[in-house]
């Protein structure tokens, strides 16, 4: 482990200093697209004003004969877009495959002034995020490049998992993890065939009826149990006390909808920022769950007004305000200030909202 007063340092002569927080910018959704199929990257331009965060996408789901061409293609398109303040991601092939080393060796000096982020895939502890720490400060150095490209963990192996709270603070790079349910379900042998999501038979039963309801013979209601909720909430706490960023990943089934939003909200709700679309279809859930409601935004600034300096107890519509509850508002209200700042329809709703509950 390097030493506290160190940590800091950059770890190639000549590469940027790293960076001391973690940039808040908004990224609801991580936008996949395959930068090898030209029908998906001709989409990029009028893609990215809708989105937070672009990923040209270079590991599973692009095929081994594609890799070279996906990362060509990424090159093409990152040069000719401009991108605005959407950021642009990648996803690199995992550390053991044939292909990362050259994904790597060609973007970072490529196109390393437009990337923000480079997302890692199986990422099973520190080791992992201290390799790629060391080469990207190599190769941003050798590309003169002024700032340092931040990198994101998903977390889809079991080992992954027991290491996640190092993994989180393995460098000052660290942008955020990501959960990764359709590996990580692989790797725990786990006996489903979907990427994130419910399944019927994980379940609870209610107890059988009382003789006088029926007995035995009554039906028994099942309630069907989220099985992701432990990993995300161990997710969401090692990102916070890292202070990085903390997401949902794939939701795959692209048809349905609610379903995808349930998901996307539990994770928002516990504490995630963003989460993927893997669909165009999805841009609009993610963009709806992430973004907290006009209404909680409202509240969370009346909380905040009516609190002074955050401290001491007050009574609104009944309910008790504190020094907890003000800065859970504070949470609510300053997404809502970066969102709002990034989206200028967004902020006039808020505003409007905010206009209404101060008139109550
Ligand atoms: C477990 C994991 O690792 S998840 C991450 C890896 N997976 C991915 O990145 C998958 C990305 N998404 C996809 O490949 C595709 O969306 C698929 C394969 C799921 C579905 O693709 P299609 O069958 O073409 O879907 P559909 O017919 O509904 O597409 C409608 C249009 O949207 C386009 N489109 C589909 N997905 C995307 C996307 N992610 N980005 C941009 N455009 C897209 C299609 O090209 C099509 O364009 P057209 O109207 O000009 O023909
Ligand atoms: O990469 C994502 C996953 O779910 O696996
Ligand atoms: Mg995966």
């Amino acid at each position: 482990m390097r030493s506290a007063k160190d940590f800091f340092r950059p770890l190639a002569v000549g590469a940027p200093a790293p960076v001391r927080e973690v940039p808040l910018r908004p990224s609801r959704m991580i936008h996949f697209f395959d930068p090898g199929n030209e029908k998906m990257a001709a989409k990029v331009p009028s893609l990215a004003p809708q989105v937070d965060v672009l990923l040209g996408n270079l590991e599973d789901a692009v095929p081994a004969d594609r890799k070279e061409a996906a990362r060509l293609g990424l090159v093409k398109t990152a040069r000719a877009t401009d991108f605005g303040d959407t950021q642009l991601w990648t996803r690199i092939n995992s550390l053991d495959s044939p292909w990362v080393l050259d994904d790597l060796l060609t973007l970072v000096p490529e196109i390393g002034d437009k990337l923000d982020v480079v997302m890692v895939p199986k990422v099973e502890g520190a080791q992992d995020i201290h390799y790629v720490d060391r080469l990207l400060a190599q190769l941003e150095a050798k590309a003169g490049l002024g700032r340092p490209i931040l990198v994101h963990a998903i977390l889809e192996t079991a080992t992954g998992v027991a290491n996640v709270e190092e993994i989180a603070g393995a460098s000052p790079r660290m942008q955020g993890i990501s959960l990764g349910p359709a590996d990580l379900a692989a790797s725990r042998r786990m006996k489903t065939t979907r990427v994130g999501g419910g399944h019927p038979g994980y379940l609870v039963r209610a107890d059988p009826a009382p003789a006088a309801d029926g007995g035995a013979d009554a039906p028994r209601p099942t309630f069907q149990q989220d099985l992701w909720h432990y990993t995300i909430a161990r997710m969401v706490d090692a990102c916070a006390a890292h202070g990085i960023l903390p997401y949902y990943g794939p939701f795959g089934d692209i048809q349905d909808v609610t379903a995808c939003e349930d998901q996307f909200r539990n994770a928002f709700l516990l504490g995630c920022v963003g989460a993927w679309s893997l669909h165009p279809a999805q841009i609009a859930i993610a963009k709806r769950v992430f973004s907290p409601s006009p209404q909680d935004v409202a509240w969370a600034r009346r909380v905040i007004a009516a609190m002074g300096d955050g401290t001491g107890a007050v009574m609104i519509d009944g309910k008790m305000q504190d020094d907890a509850t003000y800065k859970q508002c504070l949470v609510v209200a300053d997404l809502a200030d970066a969102l709002a700042a990034r989206d200028p329809e967004l902020a006039e709703v808020y505003a409007a909202a905010t206009r209404e509950e101060d008139a109550r």
